[in-house]
């Protein structure tokens, strides 16, 4: 049968006024059908609420983009690998999720609408099992990586090396998903913080956060010798390769991790571009991989560092620059100015990505040419942090439409557990 979308969109609008309740009915019958599924989904179910929404908002809302939509879907099922799901899982959801729309949007639902939410739930499922099964013939569900080298860089804040157990392929810029034994089948995001090395060690940067589960296992109860898993990579924040432009990179506490492995792929490319890293921090201690960015600064000319503190007084010391520029990192981008030659690549908290990006508009650089993984970023609430609505593809606010290879609507799938894509904080 041909889809009409509009069905789609006007029942599943009605799903979004109680998102908490059809979710928690969602799951309650899926787990009393089928109790054995519940070992797929993480201990805390919150998150997982926006996962599934995510998810089923866009299958609603981007049925008239069905090249985007069978590009999300099949990053989706490649990602749900990791979680363990089956092709034969997926007619026990689709049962649980006609029975919530029915429930939920029973104003306006009818047969045709069960009809339209159906066939589009088999079409969605026919598009993530086949990508799921191409992945499998390359790649593992995910890897187990040795943890070599654990540095505690501050009380909340470590520096880890990890050793996978076979090629994890990546991009300078993309990241992994992690789970630490301490927290089963809870996966965070974390980006790559070196580009490819012939060794295939990884680098992360991990601040613990105060609500953060597998943050504050990898800063505080992790050591050397001990096992995490990892997903594969994603993210679009990569060099674009057919750019010479010089660079831009903007990047807000750990945030600095893609950037350096940016840096990293640049200077093993040896194709020269000016490059200016921008390092906010709120005050000097914050500065935590100085000492190595001033070395990259020292071995490359291309290279210059800027330390930004937005916290600090004005022309706070730290032995290292006087009168650094201080404030936020936007206002600092914008006093600076002479950017719109430049390719950016914006990381960090995701409203400090968000003003900047703005400010990187206002200063004339075209959005195509300002990447971040913005989205993916305020999709990873920690568990118990706020739950942003879903939003259809494309309404994400100024900052939302910018990145390379449309990152402001490919949105990935980064949680635990499956059926739906992250909302969490990233690294939460
Ligand atoms: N690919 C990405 O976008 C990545 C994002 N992250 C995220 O970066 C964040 C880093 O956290 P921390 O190291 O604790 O950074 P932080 O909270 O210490 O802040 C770092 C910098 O961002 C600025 N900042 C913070 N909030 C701001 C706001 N509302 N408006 C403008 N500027 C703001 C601070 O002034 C400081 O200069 C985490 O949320 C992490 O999830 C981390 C790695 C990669």
């Amino acid at each position: 049968m041909s889809l009409d979308p509009r069905i789609l969109k006007e029942s599943f609008s009605r799903l979004e006024n109680e998102p908490g309740k059809a979710a928690g009915y969602f799951y309650g019958r899926l787990f009393a059908e089928n109790p054995r599924l519940r070992a797929l989904f993480p201990p805390a179910m919150g998150a997982q609420c926006d996962r599934l929404f995510h998810a089923l908002g866009r299958i609603a809302w981007s049925q008239d983009s069905p090249d985007e939509l069978s590009a999300y879907l099949a990053r989706l099922g490649r990602d749900h690998r990791r979680f363990g799901v089956l092709p034969e899982h997926y007619p026990a959801v689709g049962a649980a999720l006609i029975a919530t729309l029915r429930t939920f949007a029973a104003e306006v639902w009818s047969a045709e609408a069960e009809a339209a939410w159906s066939a589009a739930y088999r079409s969605a499922c026919d598009t993530m099992i086949a990508a799921a099964e191409r992945d499998a013939a390359t790649a593992p569900p995910w890897w187990v990586a040795e943890v070599v080298e654990h540095d505690r860089r501050a009380a909340d804040l470590a520096v880890l090396t990890l050793r996978p157990d076979a090629s994890l392929p990546y991009t300078a810029g993309q990241y992994v998903p992690v789970q630490t034994a301490r927290w089963p089948r809870v996966w965070r995001p974390y980006s790559i913080a070196n580009a490819p090395r012939p060794d295939g060690l990884l680098s992360l940067h991990v601040r613990a956060l105060p609500a953060g589960w597998v943050s504050g296992a990898l800063v505080r109860h992790t050591r050397p010798g001990d096992t995490v898993l990892l997903g594969p990579a994603m993210g679009t924040m990569t060099l674009d390769p057919d750019s010479d432009r010089d660079l831009l990179l903007v990047a807000g506490g750990t945030g600095l991790a893609p950037a350096k492995a940016l840096v990293e792929q640049l200077a093993a490319s040896g194709h020269r571009r000016d490059v200016h890293l921008l390092m906010g921090a709120r005050t000097a201690r914050d500065l935590y991989d100085l000492a190595d960015l001033r070395r990259l600064e020292s071995e490359h000319p291309w290279l210059k560092v800027v330390p930004v503190l937005s916290d600090a007084p004005d022309g706070e010391r730290d032995g290292d620059v006087p009168h650094r520029p201080h404030g936020p990192l936007p206002d600092v981008l914008e006093r600076l100015g002479g950017w719109d030659g430049h390719d950016a690549y914006v990381a960090g908290p995701a409203p400090m990505v968000r003003r900047t990006v703005t400010a990187l508009q206002r200063l004339g650089l075209p959005l195509t040419r300002v990447h971040h993984d913005l989205l993916r970023a305020e999709e990873i609430p920690s568990p118990d942090g706020p739950r942003p609505r879903v939003q259809p593809p494309g309404q994400a606010g100024s900052a939302g439409s910018a990145g390379s290879a449309g990152s402001a609507v490919s949105t990935v799938s980064t949680g635990s557990g499956g059926t739906g894509v992250a909302r969490q904080r990233h690294g939460g």
